[in-house]
């Protein structure tokens, strides 16, 4: 299999990564172009050995709490067209499940996540870097909508998270990753024209925004 194709879909943390990442990889699969979507989410450190007071407080908006090196490694076995052992991540109980799933190469990889362009070790599997720029106070709205009904946070928690440590670390390190992006896309998800680009640019077959 030749060499997959990997984007990296960054930015803030309700920006529309996801639902664009999702349009996205529709779009290309409706031109029978396989597809394979990863999560950075799945890469958050696993805290079994942590207890769940702590876990509640631990900084999820900082590089740290990820193992990038995991996703390094899994990259490049990807790139070499080998299988991988895809971890799961659990929001409620903030740790990894127990299982993994077993996924193998594609020839497009989309991969989304807030801290991927602060990653500069990552950047030589990345072809394609792209930042979904969304105002902070509309993310804050979708987050709030989302967390509430997906991930089981209460408004008060998704509130208190978001000032002590959703808006300073976007500020610290989401926000200056943004100067490593080949595109920046605004409003998000439902940006279809975006997506159009985007798309029409991978199904002509190039791979690389020079
Ligand atoms: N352009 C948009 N307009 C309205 N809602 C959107 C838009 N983009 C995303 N959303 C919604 O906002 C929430 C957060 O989007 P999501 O894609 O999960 O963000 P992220 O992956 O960046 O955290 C989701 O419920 C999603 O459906
Ligand atoms: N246990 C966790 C892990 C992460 N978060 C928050 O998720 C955000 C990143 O995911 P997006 O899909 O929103 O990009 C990040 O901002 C973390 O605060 C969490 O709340 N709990």
């Amino acid at each position: 299999m030749q060499k997959p194709i990997i984007l990296a879909i960054s930015g803030a943390s309700g920006s529309g990564k996801s639902l664009f990442t999702q349009n996205l990889a529709l779009k290309l699969r409706q031109h029978e172009r396989e597809v394979l979507v990863l999560q950075e989410d799945h890469y958050y450190k696993a805290q079994d050995h942590v207890e769940m007071e702590e876990r509640v407080s631990t900084n999820y908006d900082h590089p740290d709490a990820f193992e990038h090196d995991l996703l390094n490694q899994q990259l490049q076995e990807l790139n070499a067209g080998n299988s991988i052992e895809y971890p799961r991540y659990c929001y409620v109980t903030h740790t990894r499940l127990p299982d993994f799933e077993v996924i193998s190469p594609a020839p497009i990889i989309i991969l989304e996540g807030i801290m991927l362009l602060t990653q500069i070790q990552l950047f030589d599997q990345f072809d394609i870097k792209v930042f979904v720029d969304t105002p902070l106070d509309v993310c804050l709205m979708r987050r709030m909508l989302r967390d509430t009904q997906e991930r089981g946070r209460s408004i008060s928690s998704v509130a208190k998270q978001y000032e002590a440590t959703v808006k300073p670390m976007y500020h610290k390190f989401i926000e200056p990753s943004k100067t490593f992006a080949d595109l920046i896309v605004p409003h998000g998800g439902e940006n279809l024209l975006a997506v159009d680009v985007v798309s029409s640019y991978l199904l002509e077959g190039k791979s690389k925004i020079a």
